[in-house]
């Protein structure tokens, strides 16, 4: 099921053959190959800024970047076309272009001319008032038409719509027009706007995406497989980006086109990787340009399989339970016992040493019923998972004695407190002393450790126990909200954000949160947004994508905190690392397990986020690489491609399975 990890390809491209002899070899020679599971091409994204100060020196060197930027965009179009069972030869296509005045237009004008050149029907509607001088006429020269929507465009060689005449082709409302080319298109390609965007989209190109865009988005649409043909008529091709969309944040700040595929050129930009945007781009398939990205930090990071596997502590030969890591939790209630058991199973089935379990009489003996192995007796805990199954403060009658355990826990993290007693460590809490009542084990909690704050393990601050987070925390802590739980945290520090708005801003949201606490932040969603510390004050964000919508089922977030937390062990285990400048990948790891365990479960080949196809020049691995992963998982499955309902309990089960997957990766590379 090589499938489930990212098979995007990089490098030993021939993109380059036709470039200028004066290109500086590094270029010339393509970019360096890199293994197939581990290419920060595919998996990093870039600013608008960043990518044009990238481009500065290939352009600076005459290499014709939109001339390639357009041919690659138009061999992605004859792909889109070609796999769709039903769809018309090139020569028979009817293509849409909306192109605007810049150079995303100028892209689009040159593909499409590409297009007309083989013999496809194209009409390309100029949204802005010029077009880009040589693309458009290209697209003349291959017998394309050029409309303008504008009535003030100064196009040579295009036809004006006039509302006040009544003669001839040109008449009527110019929209209205669009919207007649759009319903008998079988392929529309949006290059009115791409990484020259300013804020939400305006004028002609707004009311263009709020028509088109109204007509493609439904939100109760089945979530399918990756890349699938597409449902209808006609197939959308961004250019670089869906036009509309926020491109450095990832926002939907106003109309948009959504794509079926977004063929993306020199690198990624955030909004290929950030929700909701993300959700816009379709199949992103990325233009190689050779740029130099080793100077340029990267903007956002999707999590690969290459990257999780490195947090990931095998077992050695001298190993003992305890130095594989013992994860302690404070979940489940008596409210909420089943999530004691669900995250107590997840960390014991996640390749973790032990697991002691902290919690009323009750969740205690469902985890021992269903957890024989778990433990209350002495011993360290390397990392800790608190609040999933326990009720936070608005819906406790009286603060628990669960939650002022939890509360006495987390007291040493906060940062600029340090004033701690020295009562026995916190990290030797065992059955044995465990005491009967609440109270005791309280006390037994009060704050101590030995290496200052950052030896503190690292603790999973989940659900009901948000509320219970000190002001400001070190990186160690990670707190794992959903929208509605980090709406309330920036509440509780004076922002006034609704769950709404952390959808419709996640990166932003978490960044606020990430700075108001100091704390790694795990955003979950389809796509799981990360933001945790790169530095002093320089945050880093990694997204994770792998989860199939099935994996959306109660107690999945109980099965991810319990998982994240034998992660976070396993990783403390090693006493030699400091954790704290990795808490953003390591946390970004625990989901990528979690969606990984929820694909296997499921048996679905869909992700939130699907693989980034590298382009390629040669057509047949071009169409391979894009090929519907329903394809690629025919065999691998008899529930392929689209799945099958699972519960939190299938994807425990699923956890070893994920393990053993790493484990069997590259194996030369274990430490
Ligand atoms: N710079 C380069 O070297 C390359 C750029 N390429 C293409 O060039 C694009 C960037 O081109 P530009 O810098 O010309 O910018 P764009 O073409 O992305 O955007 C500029 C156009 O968008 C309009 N626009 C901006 N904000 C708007 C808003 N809020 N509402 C409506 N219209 C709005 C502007 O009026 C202008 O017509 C890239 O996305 C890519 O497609 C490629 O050709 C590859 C090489
Ligand atoms: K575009």
């Amino acid at each position: 099921m090589g499938s489930v990890f990212n098979d995007a390809h990089h490098g030993d491209d021939d993109f380059d053959e036709g470039l200028d002899d004066g290109l500086d070899n590094d270029f010339a020679d393509g970019p360096d190959e890199a293994p197939e599971t581990d290419d920060p091409f595919v998996s990093a994204a870039w600013r608008a800024e960043q990518v044009r100060a990238m481009e500065r020196p290939l352009l600076e060197r005459g290499v014709p970047l939109m001339r390639m930027a357009a041919t690659a965009a138009a061999h992605v179009a004859q792909a889109m076309l070609e796999r769709q069972p039903d769809g018309p030869d090139v020569a028979d296509a009817h293509v849409l272009l909306l192109a605007g005045a810049g150079d995303n237009g100028g892209d689009g004008l040159f593909a499409a001319a590409e297009l007309a050149d083989q013999g496809a029907n194209v009409v390309c509607a100029a949204t802005g008032r010029t077009l880009h001088a040589e693309g458009l006429r290209a697209l003349l020269d291959a017998g394309g038409r050029v409309l303008a929507l504008d009535p003030e465009a100064d196009i040579p060689g295009a036809a004006v719509p006039d509302a006040q005449d009544g003669t001839d082709e040109t008449d009527g409302d110019p929209l209205e027009r669009v919207m007649d080319l759009y319903e008998n298109a079988d392929l529309v390609i949006d290059a009115m706007t791409g990484i020259g965007l300013k804020g939400a989209l305006r004028g002609i190109p707004a009311q263009l995406a709020e028509r088109i865009g109204a007509d493609r988005i439904d939100p109760r649409s089945p979530a399918l497989p990756v890349s699938e043909p597409a449902a209808q008529y006609p197939m959308v091709l961004a250019v670089d980006v869906p036009s509309g969309v926020g491109v450095d944040d990832g926002t939907l700040p106003g109309t948009y086109i959504p794509a079926d595929v977004t063929v993306s050129f020199g690198a990624l930009k955030p909004c290929a990787l950030l929700p909701p945007a993300a959700y816009a781009c379709g199949q992103v398939v990325l233009v190689d340009f050779g740029f130099d990205t080793s100077r340029v930090p990267v903007a956002v990071e999707l999590v690969s399989a290459a990257e999780t596997r490195r947090h990931i502590r095998l077992p050695r030969l001298a190993d003992n339970k305890y130095a594989r890591g013992v994860v302690g939790l404070i979940t489940g209630s008596d409210a909420y016992p089943g999530a004691a058991v669900l995250s107590a199973s997840a960390a014991a089935r996640a390749n973790a040493g032990m697991v002691r379990y902290l919690g009323p009489e009750r969740a205690e003996r469902m985890v021992l019923d269903r957890l024989p192995e778990a433990v209350f007796g002495e011993g360290r805990c390397q990392a800790w998972v608190v609040g999933s199954g326990i009720p936070d403060g608005d819906h406790a009658d009286v603060d628990s004695p669960q939650r002022e355990a939890i509360r006495r826990l987390l007291e040493p993290y906060a940062v600029g407190e340090a004033n701690w007693p020295e009562p026995e460590s916190l990290l030797n809490i065992g059955l044995d002393d465990l005491p009967e009542s609440f109270e005791d084990l309280m006390a037994m909690l009060a704050p101590t450790y030995e290496g200052g704050q950052e030896s503190l393990p690292p603790v999973v601050v989940d659900a009901g126990a948000l509320d219970l987070l000190p002001e400001r925390v070190p990186p160690q802590v990670v707190i794992t909200p959903h929208a509605g739980e980090l709406a309330r945290l920036l509440r509780s520090r004076g922002q006034a954000v609704d769950a709404d708005d952390v959808e419709r801003d996640p990166l932003g949201c978490a960044l606020e949160a990430w700075r108001l606490t100091g704390a790694t932040v795990l955003l979950k969603g389809a796509i799981t947004v990360v933001v945790g510390s790169d530095g002093p004050d320089k945050p880093r964000v990694v997204v994770n994508g792998n989860a199939p919508a099935w994996l959306s089922t109660a107690g999945s977030g109980d099965v991810l905190a319990g998982s994240l937390g034998a992660l976070l062990a396993q990783a403390a285990a090693d006493e030699d690392r400091s954790l704290t400048l990795k808490m953003a990948d390591l946390a970004a790891a625990g989901a990528f397990i979690h969606g990984l365990a929820g694909q296997l479960a499921s048996g679905s080949g869909q992700a939130a986020r699907p693989p980034v196809v590298v382009y390629d020049e040669d057509r047949d691995r071009l169409a391979e690489a894009m090929a519907p992963t329903s394809e690629k998982l025919r065999d691998a499955t008899p529930f392929a491609p689209i799945g099958k309902p699972i519960l939190a309990g299938d994807v425990i089960a699923q956890l070893p399975n994920v393990y053993a997957l790493f484990a069997s990766m590259n194996l030369s590379e274990w430490n």
